[in-house]
Order: structure tokens, then sequence, then C-alpha cells
């Protein structure tokens, strides 16, 4: 059997980071910059006052209470050039420019708050609740660097820096295919015989977890070709495309009779439990990469932690990086096949304790829900004692 390792370094060969389009902001969000973005202008652009008050120059206000006229009113978004003589005060507002001569602003909390002259009753020092040109970021200066993820902060910047558009990888689109006779819609009527369709739920969240744009795409029954049609409808506008079921050995299975054939899908045991049975490949003259998921839903949903989201972090431009795991102790004797790495479901409790869920079949979805994380015991370990300590992945 095929190891998980190998497996994964197969598929990550393949994959290729999507290439950068000039994205409008509003599509940017979990996008990956595919350039530096550098700031054409100080910011703030200009002096301004960080507070509610008047604009004073501070040399008048040392000996207090001083009342000083005030001869104008300056806002937020003004554009006419303002100065303040000796003895004299304006009103100003947060975010407004200082006007030449004013030196500090005194917060209106600190005054009478009039609006012909003003009583100040607290001395300022120059500079006071003033923020500088360039006091964040220079002319010139990055503010973002290639490679980064666009969440909200970052769009903030982007577009704090003037910009409209930027050079990043999308979110990889991925068509979500479930497959097998025995599948319905949930919220229709079942007979006996027939289980409503989960996979695709989960499959199509998780890509969305993982930074793509997940699109589920319905199931199909038990034949082939109405397989190959859906998925002929959907490879235009898929980066990439995930099947559930149809992979193992039975009398019906879609995936592999569908894709065998083409000679660019692999179907091999992967020396994992669960999740045994997996398809990998590339369809079509874009080489977009497939994956087969076993359809059982605990084996579906650990292939793709497994297999898929490092492929779309690669898609998505993101560093290689090896699956993160913590270390804990597990409250219950485990047993594990041997020559399998198994991913067993468990409860991480704050202290540092793993409860392994009742339920570990690969079926067993209730289960699945209530974990929070995956224990890893690797191929070699056919047991492992209560208070043993074990790696962890946290889902
Ligand atoms: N003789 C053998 N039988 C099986 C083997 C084997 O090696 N030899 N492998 C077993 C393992 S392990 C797995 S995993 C499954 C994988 O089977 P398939 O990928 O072909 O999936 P199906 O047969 O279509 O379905 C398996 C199971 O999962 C349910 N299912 C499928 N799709 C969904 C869905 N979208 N939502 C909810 N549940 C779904 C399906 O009804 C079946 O119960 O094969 C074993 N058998
Ligand atoms: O390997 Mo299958 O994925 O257990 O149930």
């Amino acid at each position: 059997m095929k190891s998980v390792d190998a497996h994964l370094a197969d598929i990550l060969a393949t994959v290729r980071p999507l290439a950068p389009l000039e994205l409008e902001l509003e599509q940017a969000l979990g996008t990956t910059l595919a350039e530096e973005i550098t700031s054409p202008v100080p910011l703030p652009p200009f002096d301004n006052s960080a507070m509610d008050g008047y604009a004073v120059r501070s040399a008048d206000i040392s000996d207090i209470p001083v009342t000083l006229p005030v001869i104008d009113d300056i806002a937020a978004g003004s554009v006419e050039p303002l100065a303040v003589g000796p003895g004299h005060t304006v009103r100003i507002m947060t975010g407004a420019p200082m006007p030449t001569g004013a030196d500090a602003v005194v917060p209106v909390e600190w005054t009478d708050g009039g609006t012909v002259s003003v009583r100040i009753d607290r001395p300022v020092t120059a500079g006071n609740a003033i923020r500088r040109a360039g006091e964040d970021v220079q002319a010139g200066d990055v503010v973002l660097e290639a490679g980064t993820v666009i969440g909200p902060a970052q769009l903030g910047i982007i577009a704090g820096v003037g910009r409209r558009r930027v050079l990043a990888r999308p979110r990889p689109r991925v068509v979500v295919i479930s497959t097998g006779a025995e599948l319905v819609e949930p919220g229709l009527t079942l007979v006996p015989g027939q289980i409503w369709d989960s996979n695709s739920f989960t499959l199509t969240a998780a890509v969305r977890e993982a930074g793509g744009d997940g699109f589920r795409a319905g199931s199909v029954g038990d034949d082939p070709s109405v397989l190959l049609d859906r998925l002929d409808t959907h490879l235009v506008r898929a980066d990439a495309i995930i099947t559930s079921g149809g992979v193992s050995m039975g009398a019906y299975e879609p995936v592999k009779e569908a894709l065998s054939p083409l000679g660019t899908v692999r179907f091999e045991k992967v020396a994992m439990q669960p999740g045994m049975p997996q398809g990998f490949g590339v369809l079509g003259d874009d080489r977009v990469p497939i994956f087969a998921l076993p359809g059982n839903p605990v084996s579906s949903f650990v292939s793709f932690m497994l297999f898929v989201r490092p492929a779309l972090d690669k898609m998505r431009g993101l560093p290689e990086s090896t699956q993160e795991t913590v270390t804990a102790r597990v409250t219950r004797h485990l047993r594990s096949p041997e020559g399998r790495r198994s991913y067993l479901r468990g409860v991480l409790a704050p202290d540092g304790t793993i409860e392994p869920v009742h339920g570990q079949g690969s079926h067993q979805l209730a289960a699945l829900a209530m974990a929070n994380a995956l224990i890893v015991v690797p191929e070699d370990v056919i047991e492992v004692a209560e208070g043993a300590s074990v790696e962890v992945i946290r889902l």
C-alpha cells in the first residue's frame, strides 16, 4: 500500500499555484497578493488633529485659565488653507488638517466649549493631539509583501493607499460532486435503501474554510456516463474537482469506471484508516486536478484534511507546510490496524487530554461532528495505552 506521505507528495508535485489576476477589491478577500503594495503618499497624508477641540499656539496658553477668540471652524475634509495667528484659536475636528501657525490641539473637554471665544483650563505642550504626516507610512514604503493572504485589515490598507485593484492569486474554484444511487437531497423524503447526501455539504464547506470557493454540483447516481457529462459541464469553471464515493471494490463504482480509462487519474490504496481507497489525477486540456475521495463520510472528510487542503494551499500560492500537530494524553486505550496510519476522532480538552469519541467507524458522521481533533496513530503502532502521549491534529 502507498504511504500517506507518498500520496500527498504525488498530489503536491502535480498541483500548481493559480495564475494571478487583476481583482477588484470587492473580489480580493481571501486571495493571495501576487505583488508588493507600496504607498504613493505618506499616511497620514497631512498633519491632522487626533481630537475634537481647539488648534492653538501652545505658547499662548502657558498661563491658564485663558480665554481666546475662536476665529474659525475646521471640519475633517476641509481643503481651505487656514492659519492661526498669535493669541487666536480655531475649533478643529478629529481628522481635520492642522492650520498653519498652530502647534497643538486642546481637547474640547479641557475647555468651556465656546464657539465665539473659548476658555481653556489646562495647558498643552507643542505637538499635543496632532497626528503627523507619514507617522504610519512614508511615501514609497511597502505596506504588504507579495504572498500575503488578504483579510479585512489587509483590504483596508490596500484601499488606504488608494488602490482599487490588486494583482492576486484567486481563491480556487472547487466543484464538489457526490456519487451514489442511494443519495437523496436533504429536505426530500427517503424511501428504504436511501440516505441523504451529506458529503457534498461537508466538502463544499471544507473548501470554503480552506480558502477556496466551493460549488456544490449535486449528486449523480451510479452511471459513469452521467458522471462524465457532469464533469464535462463543470470542468470549464473549475480549478479543482472533488468527487466522493465510487472508488472502492464494488460492482458499481462510477468514479473509477469513468476515470480509469482516461489514463490521467490513478486509483490506489493508501495506508490509512479511514480513507484507504483514493483516486487522484488531472482532467482535460487544462489538467484540472481531481480528488476522487472515498464515500464514507468520515473517510472523505479526513481525506480532504490530509490531501485536498494542502493542495488548495499550494494553489493559493501559500508556502508548503507540514501538518501541525499538538501532543496530548489519551484518556482511553486505543487500537489501530497494523500497517495503516489511523486518524481517530477525539475531543481535545484544555487540560491536554484527548477523549476518543464513541463510534470510530468511517460511516459515523455524528461522532465526527462531536470531535474537535484527530488522533494520529502511526503505521507501526497497533495499541495505545490509556494515558499515553499521542499526536493530534486540531479540526
Ligand atoms: N470489498 C471491499 N469493500 C470495501 C473496501 C475494500 O477495500 N474492499 N473499502 C472500504 C472502504 S475503506 C471504504 S472508505 C469504502 C469506500 O467506498 P466508495 O468510495 O466506493 O464509496 P461508496 O461505496 O459509494 O460509499 C461508501 C459509503 O458511504 C456512503 N456515502 C457515499 N456518498 C455519500 C454521501 N455523499 N453522503 C453520505 N454518505 C455517502 C455510502 O452510502 C456508503 O455507505 O468502501 C469500503 N468497501
Ligand atoms: O478506509 Mo475506509 O475510508 O475506512 O472507511
